[in-house]
């Protein structure tokens, strides 16, 4: 993987990644004209390598997912690229579309329950999926979907077979849509949200669980999430999203150590701390969706640092240092962010305190 490569620039031509995702901009219909929630995303992942797609409720992360499997509502229309391995998504034939979704990409859900048939063992639904997908005799399905269930830690795998999605706790039924996840030798998997309902304990399981089908089957995993200190755990790269923009790319530890979008500052901030009650920021305002933003910048209205540039026109996601931003003033506040990240102590300009 070439992380500074795939950071710091938004072409990406020398080496292809695994996900290519250029400018996305999505309108849907909303009571008959349409609604922009993604104005322009742009992201790449690599085959081995694990992008954390990280925001508020309602800022487009899910949406960006669907268009990656072109699962978009009805009449959405689409501008911008989506690629697979260089292949252009949006321009799949119907048959070879729904080769790519049967074994090309592979998604995982918030709640398992919702997203298999509770009348119907655990194991007719791995070994039937896996049979119709892969078209393999049932016999050689059984085996593999045995592999599969020791590979994600459940060790008494034909006695789980037998049972109901009911029977199983969360953590268990998620490792059980992993492997079914895997199952389909996928190239890339979609998580959205895939620990929010487990405990902490075996939300560490399940993304250690990720990780290392990640590293050893050379997938590439996009890890949708709300929760920054997650993400930057388990993922080699964050992606930070507002109101259906990605407004800066770049590697955990540096997008920790030294946020340069206002709104990664304030989501750092904005991190409970055990301990220490009185440092809990919040970043002021509402969350919007991309259908509230007006022509500037998609934060503009939460930001303690806009000016009428910022309001007048939208910076574009572009690459400074180590990762891409879409901040007219990240040069400016380069290394103050993180001292006040939301001006509401001092109500000063960080930069005074440079
Ligand atoms: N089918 C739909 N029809 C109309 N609007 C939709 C539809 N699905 C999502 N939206 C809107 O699109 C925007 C982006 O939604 P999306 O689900 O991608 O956000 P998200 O970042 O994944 O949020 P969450 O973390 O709550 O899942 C939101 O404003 C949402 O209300």
């Amino acid at each position: 993987m070439n992380t500074l490569e795939t950071t710091t620039t938004l072409d990406d031509t020398a080496v292809e990644p695994a996900v290519a995702i250029e400018h996305l901009k999505v309108q849907i219909p909303v009571d008959g004209s349409p609604a922009t929630v993604i104005h322009d995303v742009t992201l790449t992942i690599a085959r081995g390598e694990a992008v954390g797609l990280v925001g508020e409720s309602g800022s487009g992360k899910s949406m960006t997912a669907r268009a990656l499997m072109r699962l978009l509502p009805n009449g959405a229309q689409v501008e911008g690229e989506v690629r697979f391995e260089g292949e252009d998504v949006q321009a799949m034939p119907p048959r070879r579309l729904r080769e790519y979704r049967a074994s090309s990409i592979a998604m995982i859900y918030q709640n398992p329950h919702a997203h298999i048939n509770p009348l119907r063992t655990v194991g007719d639904f791995l070994v039937e999926g896996l049979c119709q997908v892969k078209r393999v005799p049932r016999r050689d399905a059984e085996r593999k979907v045995l592999e599969l269930l020791a590979a994600v830690g459940i060790a008494d795998g034909p006695r789980r077979l037998t049972q109901y999605p009911h029977e199983l706790s969360g953590g268990l039924l998620q490792r059980v849509m992993i492997a079914a996840a895997l199952a389909t030798e996928p190239d890339v998997i979609l998580a959205d949200e895939p620990t929010t309902a487990l405990d902490v304990t075996t939300q560490e399981e399940v993304i250690a669980i990720l990780r290392e089908a990640l590293e050893t089957r050379g997938l590439a995993l996009l890890l949708i999430t709300h929760d920054l200190d997650l993400a930057g755990a388990a993922c080699d790269r964050l992606a930070v999203m507002y109101a259906g923009q990605v407004v800066e790319v770049a590697g955990g530890d540096a997008l920790v150590e030294r946020p340069l979008h206002p709104y990664s500052a304030g989501l750092l901030a904005a991190r409970p701390e055990l301990g220490n009650r009185s440092r809990l920021r919040t970043v002021p305002g509402r969350p919007a969706a991309g259908f509230e933003v007006g022509d500037g910048c998609v934060f503009a209205e939460r930001c303690a640092f806009v000016t009428d540039h910022c309001v007048a026109e939208r910076p574009a996601l572009r690459p400074l240092h180590d990762r891409l931003v879409a901040c007219h003033r990240a040069e400016e506040l380069d290394g103050a962010l993180l001292a006040d990240p939301v001006r509401a102590e001092t109500g000063a300009d960080p930069r005074e305190e440079l």
